[in-house]
């Protein structure tokens, strides 16, 4: 009995003595820090994170939250996002950070972990040839509406769509218009394969999640939808690839309409890095999940607020119908559209898809302009939410108020830093810094022609009595609440 009291004696000193000199004691926590009770903590975290991140936000420089496998150190305010964006590589990765959060070997493949051609294919010849593939992206977004709205209404009945599911399969169209092309980009069996593909992502992440770092390594080769998902996409990609090369052996430098499309890109980058086509297909994988939740998300958002507010749609078709009159559909059209990219970016500060951003992973300690140390092996991000509901940053930050970065735009010769695409340390919706979404450029164009012609050719409301749905979370990922919203088409359509 005695020997069993000192064994537990030990075992609690030791616990003790662990959680006194933890290199992250002296930064608070939010919730209990004490050995076990921290779980209780991370619960809070995990289902109420908007809450916890704002408690903070409004009390600390630095603070930590429970996870269920680690602390994460968040910094508070504008000042402190820009520094953690500056952080230098030699002291903290981005990469490594969403190794910790995401676990890519398991919910996406070795290679998006260890060979990211994808950042570099759609930072580099997907955005600089976003003039050249804006028209295919309208094309494919009308074309895409048309099926999937437009060819449901009769008359000028109200039909009822549920947005997140309508929007996913928009945006999957227009995306893989761009990713591989007509006529796989229309193909069904492929469109749900990426589309399931995104969303159990998510799913294997958050699964992932809830177990200790020890156990990640065993249980993650058992989650088997990114395996399989990529199997079942390699039928229909791996052909095309092939016949690529054998296009480009053939005619080399004189194949005149080689495609300008992600899989031509990412083929070039997998070249230069000396990478077989299985990186190429792995890579189109992630691209597309990066892409398709994202995005759905940020449109079915916005979707909402006009379903909220109807009378919404007048100033903002006003300003869709004369910019498409002087420059029709073009990637100009949409730079002029300062209403419209106002209210997505609006959409989008209220909102987000998540609610950290700047995510980095330390690998030494790293020494903060207050003064706090956060030691090696940390993860450490900018609480994005709470700095979009800052005072300090927007005035009235809890209104949403769609012209906010319109009228700020009229009243600021440096009008560009309050577009939509653009980031800064209080607009961290797309991340800021050097590891800043690489695909903003691309989703923002997408977003707008989608929006605009929404605008165009139909009135949307909620049903009567229906209320904007609140967002919830699963740790810091923004799910947006479920309504169905109604779709009118306008009449007369316009040309
Ligand atoms: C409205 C839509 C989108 C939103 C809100 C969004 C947001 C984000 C955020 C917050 C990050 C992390 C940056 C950070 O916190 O430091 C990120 C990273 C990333 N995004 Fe996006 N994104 C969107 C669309 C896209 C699209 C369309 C693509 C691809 C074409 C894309 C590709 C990526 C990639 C590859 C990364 C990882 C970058 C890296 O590891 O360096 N995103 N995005």
């Amino acid at each position: 009995m005695e020997t069993l009291g000192a064994i537990i004696g030990v075992f609690v000193l030791t616990i003790l003595l662990k959680w006194r000199f933890d290199p992250l004691y002296s930064i608070p926590a939010i919730g209990p820090s004490f050995p076990v009770l921290s779980y209780i903590g991370a619960y809070r975290y995990c289902t109420n994170t908007r809450a916890v991140l704002e408690e903070g936000y409004s009390k600390y420089n630095v603070f930590k939250v429970a996870m269920l496998d680690q602390w994460l150190v968040v910094v508070s305010g504008a000042d402190l996002n820009e520094e953690l964006s500056k952080v230098p590589e030699s002291y903290a990765t981005s990469h490594k950070a969403a190794q910790d959060l995401s676990q890519l070997r398991y919910t996406f493949s070795e290679s998006v972990a260890d060979q990211p051609i994808h950042v570099t294919t759609i930072r580099g010849p997907l955005t600089k040839n976003l003039g050249i593939i804006f028209d295919d992206v309208v094309d494919e977004v009308h074309a895409a509406f048309a099926d999937t709205i437009g060819s449901k209404m009769q008359g000028d009945d109200w039909i009822s769509i549920a947005p997140m599911t309508v929007m996913s399969v928009i945006i999957s169209r227009a995306s893989n218009r761009v990713f591989v092309g007509l006529p796989l980009c229309r193909n069904e069996d492929y469109l749900n394969i990426v589309r399931g593909f995104t969303f159990d992502a998510l799913n294997a992440r958050f699964i992932l999640s809830l177990f200790p770092k020890s156990m990640k390594g065993i249980i993650g080769p058992f989650i088997p939808w990114a395996r399989r998902a990529t199997r079942k996409a390699s039928v229909y990609i791996r052909p095309i690839i092939e016949d690529r090369i054998n296009k480009l052996r053939e005619l080399g430098e004189k194949w005149a309409d080689k495609p300008k499309d992600y899989i031509t890109w990412a083929m070039e980058e997998a070249e230069r890095e000396g990478q077989p086509t299985q990186v190429v297909i792995e890579s189109l994988m992630f691209a597309n999940f990066a892409a398709i939740h994202t995005s759905s998300k940020s449109m079915t958002q916005a979707l909402y607020h006009l379903a909220e507010c109807p009378v919404l749609a007048a100033p903002l078709r006003e300003e869709v119908e004369e910019v498409i009159r002087d420059h029709g559909w073009t990637k100009v059209a949409m730079s002029k559209m300062w209403k419209l990219d106002s209210f997505m970016r609006e959409s989008q500060r209220f909102n987000g898809i998540t609610h950290i951003a700047i995510m980095r992973k330390t690998s030494q300690d790293t020494t903060l302009s207050d003064g706090t140390v956060i030691p090696a092996e940390t993860l450490v991000a900018g609480a994005s939410t709470a700095t979009h509901h800052d005072a300090r940053n927007y005035e009235n930050p809890t209104v949403f108020d769609p012209f906010r970065f319109a009228n700020m735009r009229a009243e600021d010769d440096a009008h560009i830093k309050h577009q939509f695409v653009s980031t800064s340390p209080g607009y961290v919706a797309f991340g800021h810094g050097k590891y800043a979404c690489p695909g903003r450029f691309f989703a923002v164009n997408e977003l707008k022609v989608m929006m605009a012609y929404i605008l165009l050719h139909y009135d949307v409301k909620f049903k009567p009595g229906q209320e904007r749905p609140e967002n919830s979370s699963r740790w810091h990922v923004v799910v947006p609440g479920h309504a169905d919203v109604l779709f009118k088409k306008r009449l007369p359509v316009p040309a």
